[in-house]
């Protein structure tokens, strides 16, 4: 079999699909994307074509090698994003070749079932109680918000004290009856983190996640030291020597990588793999599409240490477009009180109605986040 083309689709809300072509009149689906620069990583994926078209999609190792080494620059969100995309249809061509959904290919099923939350609020969190209200309806019983409004270097005791109230409140109305996450977002300074993760301590949230910027990873030891909150983070880093160097540091407890960031099936399957090694658990962030999401639970349908699965129905960013707007086998991505089932059908298991993707691909969007700025008029972390 040979790869004869790939062709990128950039749909709304902010997605981007690769459909990859072979002279077997077989395709694999990707989803390769960075959230705001669709149209760069769209270009570097049509780069990466050269070393793609003509070859056996089967190569999936050689492949990959060849695109993270080959150009001899490598890592960082735009090249391990189109690498991501791109292998996550390698996997999806080999396992519809062989007949297997691609858990098959890596060992098999680890379990029967995996647990998903809901986004609520939105960027700036409010309303988070009525929204969990409104999520705990439809089955869920684990969510995720931002933490914090934008927050400066140093901030008041009344912007602190803001986020405890609102984190409290979802305490005193649900009790232990939910869980959450907190979303930092990297709008936190590591002594901001520090304070907040103190003041938070007895609400018991069920991870900070990005509770300081990537920059500053080396913090997330010293806040673990003090605060018996699990440290998440992942969305951000972008291959296995990224999350190596964060591993050894320690500090972390959850390990999110992105099926559409950091390189792939092929990639993240090691990532958790070395996760687990040191006693850290997988979360595999996706606020992404249905083709992120089908790969993220392939991937945790055979890593022991997956927990917890993000998935963007419903999530704020949505604006134009959800999950299961572009596939045909809705039922398959079925949430049943949080958890979802593997998907069954060879390949990635997604079945995308590509007549629906030609179509919003021609009112492509061009997705970008906010840029906030501190009341001083200074750039503040989105
Ligand atoms: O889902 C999360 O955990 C996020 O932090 C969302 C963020 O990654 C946006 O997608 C960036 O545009
Ligand atoms: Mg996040």
């Amino acid at each position: 079999m040979k790869i004869t083309g790939l062709t990128t689709y950039r749909v709304p809300p902010r997605w981007m699909f690769l459909k990859i072509e072979t002279d077997a009149g077989i395709t694999g689906w990707g989803e390769p994307v960075v959230e705001g620069r669709a149209r760069t990583v769209e270009t570097a994926v049509h780069e990466l074509s050269e070393y793609l078209v003509g070859r056996d999609p089967a190569h999936i190792n050689d492949l990959w090698h060849t695109m993270y080494r080959g150009g001899f620059y490598r890592g960082g969100p735009i090249l391990m994003s189109a690498i991501a995309g791109i292998d996550q249809a390698l996997w999806d061509i080999k396992g519809k070749a062989l007949g297997v959904p691609v858990y098959e290919l890596l060992g098999g099923l680890v379990r029967e079932r995996m647990k998903t939350y809901s986004w609520v609020g939105g960027d700036r969190p409010h309303d988070v109680v009525d929204g969990i209200a409104a999520r705990r309806e439809a089955g869920f019983d684990t969510f995720k918000m931002n933490g914090t409004d934008d927050l400066g270097m140093i901030d008041s005791a009344r912007k602190i004290a803001e986020t405890v109230k609102r984190v409290a409140h979802i305490r005193e109305t649900f009790g232990d009856a939910i869980e959450f996450g907190l979303d930092f977002h990297g709008r936190v300074s590591t002594p901001m983190a520090k304070v907040l993760l103190r003041e938070l301590e007895p609400l018991r949230p069920l991870f900070v996640e990005e509770p300081v910027l990537p920059e500053h990873a080396d913090a997330y030891r010293r806040l673990a030291d003090q605060t018996s909150i699990p440290i998440a983070a992942g969305e951000r880093m972008f291959s296995r020597f990224d999350f190596r160097r964060v591993f050894e540091q320690g500090g972390l407890a959850i390990a999110q990588p992105d099926l559409s960031h950091a390189g792939g099936i092929t990639e993240c399957v090691r990532i958790a793999a070395m996760a687990e090694a040191y006693d850290i658990a997988l979360a595999p962030h996706c606020p992404l599409g249905p083709v992120a999401l089908a790969a993220c639970l392939q991937v945790d349908f055979v890593a022991h240490n997956a927990v917890l699965q993000e998935q963007s129905m419903g999530i704020h960013y949505n604006r134009g477009g959800e999950v299961l707007d572009y596939v045909v086998n809705r039922a398959d991505f079925a949430i049943v009180d949080g958890w979802i089932k593997p998907l069954p059908k060879p390949g990635l298991g997604v079945e995308i109605d590509e007549a629906r993707v030609i179509a919003a691909s021609r009112d492509a969007p061009d997705w970008r986040n906010p840029v906030w700025r501190h009341p001083d008029g200074s750039i503040a972390e989105w």
